[in-house]
C-alpha cells in the first residue's frame, strides 16, 4: 500500500485562522514594514519643513525599527506577538498624528485602513477587537478635529468620517464571518469520506501521524487496524453499486458504534478501512477486533427483498512493538491483513515477534 506523507490538516486550519498562512502572514508583514517604513522617512522630511523637529524625530527612529523588523520578520517564531506590536504601536502612532491641532484633515484616511489590516493580520475576532476601540477613537479625533462640529458643513464632514468607518467595519466583519464559514466548509469536506461520513485517507493519516507523536511522548501504545470487507467485489456485481454503498455505510457505522471516541476510524478507499485504538495492548486489540469480525459477520444488512450479509478481514499492527513509524506500521498492517485474506478471509491477523525480527534482520521495516 502507498502511504505518501500528508499534511497535518488540523495544523493548516490553525495556521489560517485569518485567512492567510502564516507564511503569507510574514511576507505582508515584511512589505507592510517596508513600505511604512519608506512613508515615515518621507512624512519625517516634510514634518522637519513643517516645523515640527520631534514628531520628525519620532517617525525617522519608528522607520529604522521598522527596517530592522523587516530583517527579522521572516524567523521569529513570535509571529502573533510581532503582529499585535506593530498595530497597536502603528494605531496609536496614527492617532497621535491626528491629534496634532494642524493636522491634515487626510491623515484621518488611516482611521478606515485600520480594520482592512487589523482583520487580514489577526482574523475575525481578535481584528475585531483591536481595530474597534481604535476606530471609535479616530472618529471621536475627528470631531474634536473640527472644533464639536459647529455647523451644518461640520456635521456633514463629521457623519461623512462616522458613517464610513462604521461601513467599513461591518463590510469587513461580514466578509471575514463568510470567508471563515467558507472555509471551514471546505475543510471539513477535504477531510471527510463523502460516502460514509468518516476521516478521508488523508485525514486518517493525519490522525496517525499525531498519534505517533503523542505516544513517543507519553510512552503509551497504540493499535493501527486495516480492515477490508471479503468479496465486496460480489456485492457490487450481484446486487449492484447502490447495494455496495449501503454496506459500506453500514460497516462503517459498526465501526464508530463500537470504538472508543478516543479512537479513530477512517476509510482508506474502496472497501478498505483504517482503525487507531488509543492505549491499548496487543491482546486487548485483537480480542476487539475479533469481537467486531464476528459481528460483522452475524450482521445482515436488509436491502429491498435481500438481505446483504459480508465479512471482514483484519490486519493489526501495534506502536512500538513491531514499528515505530507511520509507513511500516502501514505496511506491517497492510502485510497481516493480506496474510489474512490469502488464509481464507473472515479473519483477524496480527504481527507477531517474529514480523519485528524479520524486520530488523531485513535492515528495514516489514
Ligand atoms: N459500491 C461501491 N463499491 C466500491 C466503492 N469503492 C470501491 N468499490 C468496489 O469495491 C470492489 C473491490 O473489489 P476487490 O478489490 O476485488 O476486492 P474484494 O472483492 O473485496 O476481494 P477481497 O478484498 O480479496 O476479499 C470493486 O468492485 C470496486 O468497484 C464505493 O465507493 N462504492
Amino acid at each position: 500500500m502507498k502511504t505518501p506523507q500528508h499534511p497535518d490538516l488540523g495544523a493548516s486550519l490553525e495556521q489560517s485562522r485569518s485567512g492567510l498562512r502564516d507564511t503569507h502572514r510574514r511576507s505582508l508583514m515584511r512589505a507592510l514594514f517596508l513600505v511604512t517604513g519608506s512613508a515615515l522617512v518621507v512624512f519625517g522630511c516634510l514634518q522637519i519643513l513643517n516645523g515640527y523637529i520631534w514628531l520628525a524625530t519620532g517617525e525617522f527612529i519608528a522607520s529604522l525599527l521598522l527596517f530592522f523588523g523587516g530583517t527579522r520578520i521572516n524567523r521569529t517564531p513570535r509571529l502573533q506577538v510581532w503582529i499585535y506590536s506593530y498595530l497597536i504601536t502603528g494605531f496609536s502612532f496614527a492617532l497621535l498624528i491626528m491629534l496634532v491641532p494642524e493636522a491634515s484633515v487626510s491623515a484621518f484616511v488611516w482611521v478606515l485602513m485600520m480594520p482592512v489590516l487589523a482583520y487580514l493580520l489577526l482574523g475575525k475576532k481578535e481584528g475585531f477587537l483591536l481595530s474597534a476601540p481604535f476606530v471609535a477613537a479616530g472618529c471621536v479625533t475627528y470631531y474634536f478635529h473640527l472644533e464639536f462640529v459647529a455647523d451644518a458643513g461640520g456635521m456633514i464632514d463629521l457623519l461623512n468620517m462616522v458613517l464610513c468607518a462604521i461601513l467599513m467595519l461591518g463590510f469587513i466583519h461580514l466578509y471575514e464571518t463568510r470567508r471563515e464559514e467558507a472555509e471551514h466548509k471546505l475543510f471539513t469536506l477535504a477531510q471527510t469520506d463523502a460516502l460514509t461520513g468518516l476521516a478521508n485517507r488523508a485525514n486518517f493519516q493525519s490522525t496517525l501521524a499525531r498519534t505517533l507523536a503523542e505516544s513517543a511522548r507519553s510512552g503509551a501504545g497504540f493499535a493501527l487496524v486495516i480492515m477490508d470487507i471479503d468479496h465486496f467485489k460480489v456485492v457490487n456485481d450481484t446486487m449492484g453499486h447502490d447495494a455496495g454503498d449501503k454496506v459500506l455505510q453500514d460497516i462503517g457505522q459498526r465501526l464508530t458504534e463500537r470504538l472508543r471516541t478516543t479512537d479513530a476510524v477512517g476509510r482508506l478507499g474502496g472497501e478498505e478501512f483504517g482503525l487507531i485504538l488509543r492505549d491499548v495492548k496487543p491482546e486487548d486489540s485483537f480480542e476487539l477486533m475479533d469481537e467486531l469480525r464476528q459481528r460483522i459477520a452475524a450482521s445482515e444488512l436488509p436491502y429491498g427483498e435481500a438481505t446483504i450479509r459480508v465479512t471482514a478481514s483484519f490486519g493489526i499492527a501495534h506502536y512500538p512493538d513491531h514499528a515505530t513509524e507511520v509507513e511500516s506500521l502501514f505496511r506491517i498492517a497492510d502485510r497481516c491483513l493480506f496474510s489474512g485474506k490469502r488464509a481464507g478471509r473472515n479473519i483477524v491477523a496480527r504481527a507477531g515477534l517474529s514480523a519485528v525480527k524479520d524486520q530488523r534482520a531485513a535492515g528495514g521495516p516489514l
